[in-house]
């Protein structure tokens, strides 16, 4: 996109310069300190509607040289959990390198192998675009990933095409599938908090839901993620992880206790 290139994970301290929310005091990512949230026995289960996609529905999928996106129907919708609709625009990854973690959010200090991201936009704007610089315009799921034992099917279902789009810019088609498999099964237990676009323009716009339980991928699809991409520098695309920011005075709400 327009602008979105320049930037790089390298030099951070000139995000806020050219892009002055960066500099905000409602930035993401975030380490979530457990023994700092409030229980909220109101926050509800998250509902996902119409995640299950059939194999005709071809999603693109793209190395945009900072993550891999998937393009999402907007056919796609968030209902429990947030006050008001969200519908999907996309999915994508942040992770680490084979030496190192790459998740955007900490759990007590925690950094975990990876990290996926869900953007949806409120319907009551026309668009993401124009929902993109309201205050309640953008709710983003995120889950962790770990290694474990055994292929996750859903995320092969993403991770089988990435020698498709190894070169900045790349895009491919993917069968549709069900989308909610890349989310943990129970959506009951998350953290949730004001916060940030993790990325320039770092637009202080987003709902995030942070779920409690991890995926598990295996050690080859793990080592598939942080080892195929290539990043405008035409090195490995790794480590496309922004640092924890500063939660001046915010608080985290857990579903759980
Ligand atoms: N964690 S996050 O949600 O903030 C996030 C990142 F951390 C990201 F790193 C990204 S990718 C970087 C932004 C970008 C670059 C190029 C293109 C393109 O060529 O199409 C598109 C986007 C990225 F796309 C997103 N999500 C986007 C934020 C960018 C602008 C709005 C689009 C939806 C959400
Ligand atoms: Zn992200």
């Amino acid at each position: 996109g327009k602008g979105h290139s320049h930037w790089s994970y390298e030099d951070l301290k000139h995000w806020s310069t050219d892009y002055s929310d960066c500099g905000g005091t409602k930035q993401s990512p975030i380490n979530v300190d457990t023994a700092q949230v409030i229980f909220s026995p109101d926050l509800r289960p998250i509902q996902l509607s119409g995640y299950s996609l059939p194999a005709s529905k071809q999603l693109k999928l793209k190395n945009n040289g900072h993550t891999v996106v998937l393009d999402l129907p907007e056919s796609l919708a968030l209902t429990g959990g947030y006050a008001q609709q969200y519908r999907a625009v996309q999915l994508h990854l942040h992770w680490g390198s084979p030496s190192g973690h790459g998740s955007e959010h900490t759990v007590n200090g925690r950094r975990f192998a990876a990290e996926i991201h869900v953007v949806h936009y409120n319907t009551k704007y026309d668009s993401f675009t124009e929902a993109m610089v309201h205050p309640d315009g953008l709710a983003v799921l995120g889950a962790f990933l770990e290694v474990g034992h055994g292929d996750n099917q859903y995320y092969h279902e993403i991770l089988e095409h990435l020698l498709e789009i190894q070169e900045v810019g790349q895009e491919t088609l993917v069968p549709g599938f069900n989308i909610a498999g890349l989310l943990p099964a129970n959506l009951k237990l998350y953290f949730h908090y004001n916060g940030s676009l993790t990325t320039p323009p770092c637009y202080q716009t987003v709902k995030w839901t942070i779920f409690n339980q991890t995926m598990l991928l295996s050690h080859h699809q793990m080592s598939m993620l942080v080892s195929t991409l290539r990043s405008p520098d035409d090195e490995f695309l790794q480590n496309n992880y922004r640092p924890v920011q500063n939660l001046h005075g915010r608080r985290v709400l857990a579903s759980f206790q």
